[in-house]
């Protein structure tokens, strides 16, 4: 049997007729268009040369059509590669180079940068639907509808996601069919979603999270989804009564609590809002509860492996965890070094395996396995630890690690004992270089509204709580920390930010407040 993604997810689907993606806007799309619309741009794809094994990179703004696009490179056999829309065209050479596409999409903006980018690797450079620029839509138009889905065995590649970046350069993961079909199907289990569902989609769909976990878990159930271009607080609410589920990042989570309109009420015919790509704050859990009577559920995942662990469906939803292994998946946490597996509540790296982790990093074949055991299990550089209920805790990341005066020092460690402090809302834990110690400990802090919390009263709570060579160098205020689309801290802006911190100490930290 053919184990393209697209040709299971045809035989799952059982009501063509069905919307499947409606627009904020009120537009409407049925499986059945679906259907139709894949196979048309499939037959313009294969016509403009796209091969199976192919990559196809795509940097469009969210749209019906771009996710019909990747349906259709799927069909086609060829491989997906969905880009950030905020990566420039000197960050897209990287992508470009590395990747070797044999077709670009593009919006119109870029379309000459990314000309002369594509014919560096030889690629073709298309728009989704650009007048006077080559356009798939248009093409699609005078296409055939049917097509034959190409045969794909179970580990080919279906996608290939760049890592966000976060602690490094972005990495290609590659991903096969049976990757993430088997993902798609665990959640749906484990989330309990079936035909009925309606999710509100906020989410962007170049990363793992809006792609897969949000539109896979969708289409796969039969379900429909409302596609929104971006966040935007007004409009979920405004969506809320004709929906039943939100998938999100923390900072949703966070923004939906600041606004009047969040209420019991607005909330009561939804059954499910789910959080992940970075930590949700216990306090965000607790007053989201209190607020909406619903218990956020959290869960783990990245690029690489699709998703971990979740807080369970019935069952305790524990703020600060994200929960426990999915059916399928083995995790385990391990002494970072010499990978030996430790015991309940022992922290160390988490190792997970299972049909859910992806085949290696594109054309880095020591990279890749490096990052594997001996015995298959992938090392995701999160450090965690699972508590006597088998629930997991994130504990930090391997790869964010200070160190000073030759100590390594983990920033959420930090970052928690000052978050518990009062008039404190977040913190991100930085090093800054400092020339006695290599790098200094700098605490960013946002404050809790109308807290009025200071320096001294951070410093003087961590007093005894941590050793001292934990403790900050400095404290630093700021509105809000800067976050990228996924609302993940970006603590490289804010080691960028405070350089000079420890060179000309007055003049950064007035600078800053
Ligand atoms: N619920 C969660 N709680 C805490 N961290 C989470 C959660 N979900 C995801 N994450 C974090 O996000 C990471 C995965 O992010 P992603 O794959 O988008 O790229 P990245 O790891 O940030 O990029 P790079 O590897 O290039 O630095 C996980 O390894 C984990 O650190």
């Amino acid at each position: 049997m053919n184990a393209n993604l697209f040709d299971r997810l045809e035989r799952s689907i059982a009501a063509p007729p069905k919307t499947a993606i409606a627009t904020s806007a009120g537009e409407t799309i049925s499986y059945a268009d679906l259907i139709a619309l894949s196979g048309r741009l499939a037959n313009v794809l294969v016509a403009r040369g796209v091969k199976p094994g192919d990559r196809v990179a795509v940097q469009v703004e969210k749209s019906v059509p771009a996710l019909v696009l990747y349906l259709a490179t799927v069909r086609a056999g060829a491989v997906y590669l969905p880009l950030n829309t905020a990566y420039t065209l000197a960050e897209l050479e990287y992508f470009i180079s590395d990747a070797e596409p044999s077709l670009v999409v593009c919006d119109p903006g870029k379309w000459e940068g990314v000309q002369q980018l594509a014919a560096k690797v030889g690629a073709a450079v298309e728009t989704l639907d650009a007048q006077g620029l080559g356009s798939l839509i248009k093409a699609a138009d005078d296409a055939a509808e049917a097509f034959t889905t190409v045969q794909r065995a179970g580990d080919d590649l279906a996608a290939i996601l760049y890592t966000s970046g976060t602690t490094g350069r972005s990495k290609g993961a590659m991903l096969t069919h049976d990757n993430l079909v088997s993902n798609a199907q665990t959640l749906i289990k484990f989330w309990r979603f079936t035909a009925d569902d309606v999710l509100i989609h906020a989410l962007p769909i170049y990363h793992t999270h809006g792609l897969f976990v949000a539109s896979n878990v969708i289409l796969f159930s039969g379900a429909s989804m409302i596609f929104l271009p971006k966040f935007d607080a007004d409009e979920i609410l405004r969506l809320m009564p004709r929906a039943t589920a939100l998938m999100g990042v923390p900072t949703f989570y966070v923004r939906l609590l600041q606004h009047p309109g969040l209420t019991k009420d607005a909330t009561s015919g939804m059954r499910l809002f789910v959080s992940g790509s970075a930590p949700l704050l216990a306090e965000t859990h607790r007053e989201w509860s209190a607020r909406t009577g619903h218990a956020i559920l959290e869960r783990y995942g990245m690029t690489e492996t699709n998703m971990n662990t979740s807080n369970p469906y019935d069952g305790d939803r524990v703020p600060g965890a994200v929960g426990l292994p999915l059916p399928g998946v083995s995790l385990r946490v391990a002494d970072p070094e010499t990978g030996r597996v430790r015991g309940t509540g022992e922290i160390g790296v988490i190792e997970v395996k299972g049909p859910n982790v992806f085949k290696g990093y594109w054309r880095m074949p020591e990279k890749t396995a490096s990052e594997f055991r001996p015995d298959g299990f992938f090392i995701t550089g999160d450090l965690g630890k699972i508590d006597e209920r088998g629930y997991v805790h994130i504990v930090g990341r391997g790869k964010d690690l200070i160190i000073t005066g030759g100590f390594n020092v983990y920033p959420k460690e930090i970052e928690d004992e000052i978050d518990a402090i009062p008039g404190v809302f977040e913190s991100a834990v930085i090093g800054v270089p400092h020339k006695d110690l290599g790098e200094g400990i700098t605490a960013v802090v946002v404050r809790s509204k109308e807290a009025r919390v200071d320096e001294a009263a951070i410093l003087t709570a961590l007093d005894g709580r941590l050793a001292r060579f934990k403790l900050p160098k400095r404290v630093i205020f700021v509105d809000e920390l800067p976050r990228n689309t996924m609302g993940k801290v970006q603590k490289n802006v804010l080691r960028q930010q405070f350089v000079d911190l420890y060179v000309s100490p007055t003049q950064a930290s007035q600078s800053a407040r």
